[in-house]
């Protein structure tokens, strides 16, 4: 079920401290790879399989968006044949696309819709109607894209997309993926060649997979060190297997909780570790955790390996600007484990944290004050005097505020306090980690 449709069944949870965590578990398919399987195959004609899909609320977003727009998309044998049509071969969807809870379908489904001779309308869920879509409606406005949006460039929005689009060249003004990929999906059915420059360069999945599914893609550094992404339009892609990687994004929350619980050792396998999404792991790492990968190996165009992690003490860090788009989704459990180390830990340049799923300096600040850590808000970072490993006090109720990451954070924060925590609502952790607590709790119980 989408937030959208949910109403208000909050599901409360509470997270105490408990046995160390030891085992291995199992981590969905990766969010982000998900997406865009879904959409590439789409956008080639004939039958390719995704194999390892995340099946959370967002991914189920964008294939349900999908299927209203004429692809054929089922799940069988464990994995996911999608049906593609080609690219320009969308439907006009017969009903709005419910985004759910989820920034990245929207946004890239956007760009997808723009070089269509379709109109469809974006709703989603009260989280997703804050977010800005202004990022994305002003370039494909420059490619004929017509857009009708809320208020501030807000959801819900209808945008009309036109045939015989030519393509152009597009600056990034955020560092963000979710942008440079929409202007891509776009020019994969315009014509001419599309160029997409990014002064800082953010996670690749884009780029590396529409070289898989057979489009002329190339990507390299510019003399300033800007890097371009430049993708020939009317592109005609050959349907694949894919073969989607365990999220590092979700490991995430496995691994801070194996780290900050004493005595635990962990295993996970088959984790993305594309170094354009493994700030988190560099970051963690600098501040002694014993993280190591092994069996590294390529999983059709991604770089996987298995994870081991064992409780370590944290020493505090300054995370360096130049590594925030690559844990910009992990900030959440950063601060938890930043709230357990020795020193005080600094994180700065995170403006686009205020734009997620929440606020995620403002919940995380609220959510560790009230738990009983030491945190000073700044504008875009946040600075946190950690417990030097000690638990902290705990005891409080925490608010998710419709984000999956900030559940989950304080899900695993509360197995390091010396009273239980409890989550006000754990049900957005279904958008990225179904089964999340359940494999938190087996892990601690092993
Ligand atoms: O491209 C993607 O799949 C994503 C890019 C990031 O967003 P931005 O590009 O908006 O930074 C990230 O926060 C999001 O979870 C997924
Ligand atoms: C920001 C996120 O996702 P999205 O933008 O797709 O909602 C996330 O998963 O942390």
């Amino acid at each position: 079920m989408k937030q959208s449709e949910r109403g208000d069944a909050a599901q409360p949870a509470t997270f105490g401290p408990g046995g160390p965590l030891k085992g291995r578990a199992a981590v969905p398919g990766d969010k982000s790879i998900s997406h865009r399987a879904l959409m590439f195959a789409a956008m080639a004609a004939g039958r390719s399989r995704i194999e390892g899909l995340s099946e959370g609320g967002d991914v189920r977003a964008t294939a349900e968006a999908l299927g209203a727009m004429g692809v054929g998309i089922a799940r069988r044998l464990g994995g996911w044949d999608v049906d593609g049509v080609g690219a320009g071969a969308l439907l006009q969807p017969a009903r709005a696309l419910d985004m759910g809870n989820s920034g990245t379908s929207t946004r890239l489904l956007m760009g997808l819709v723009a070089t269509h001779p379709i109109a469809a309308t974006f709703i989603g869920d009260e989280s997703l109607c804050r977010r800005p879509m202004d990022r994305v409606i002003a370039p494909l406005s420059r490619l004929g894209a017509d857009v009708a949006a809320s208020a501030g460039g807000r959801l819900p929005l209808t945008l009309r997309g036109l045939s015989g689009a030519v393509a152009t060249e597009f600056r990034l003004a955020v560092a963000s993926a979710q942008v440079k990929s929409a202007l891509l999906l776009a020019g994969l059915n315009a014509s001419g060649t599309t160029r997409v420059i990014e002064p800082v360069p953010t996670r690749d999945h884009t780029e590396r997979m529409l070289k898989a599914f057979g489009a002329d893609i190339e990507t390299g550094a510019m003399e300033d060190g800007e890097r371009l992404v430049s993708l020939k339009g009317e592109a005609e892609l050959t349907p694949r297997i894919v073969a989607v990687p365990a999220d590092p994004s979700s490991a995430a929350f496995l691994i801070v909780a194996a780290l900050i619980v004493p005595g635990s050792e962990i295993r996970l396998d088959g984790v993305g570790v594309n170094p354009t999404r493994i700030g988190l792991f560099e970051t963690l790492r600098a501040m002694g955790a014993d993280l190591t990968f092994e069996n590294p190996r390529d999983l059709g165009g991604e770089p996987v390996a298995d994870i081991i992690v064992r409780h370590s003490p944290l020493e505090a860090v300054d995370v360096p600007p130049e590594v925030v788009p690559a844990m910009i989704d992990e900030f959440p459990i950063f601060f938890v484990a930043a709230a357990f180390a020795r020193g005080e830990s600094r994180a700065r340049g995170l403006a686009e944290l205020r734009v997620k799923e929440s606020d995620r300096i403002a919940a995380m600040a609220r959510g560790l004050r009230a738990i009983g850590a030491k945190v000073e808000e700044a504008e875009d970072g946040l600075a946190i005097e950690g417990s030097g490993g000690d638990p902290l006090p705990g005891g409080a109720t925490v608010a998710s505020e419709l984000d999956h990451r900030i559940a989950m954070s304080f899900a695993v924060a509360g197995l390091h306090c010396r009273q239980p925590l409890t989550v006000d609502d754990m049900t957005p952790v279904e958008t990225s980690f179904p089964g999340f607590t359940a494999t938190l709790r087996a892990l601690a119980a092993a």
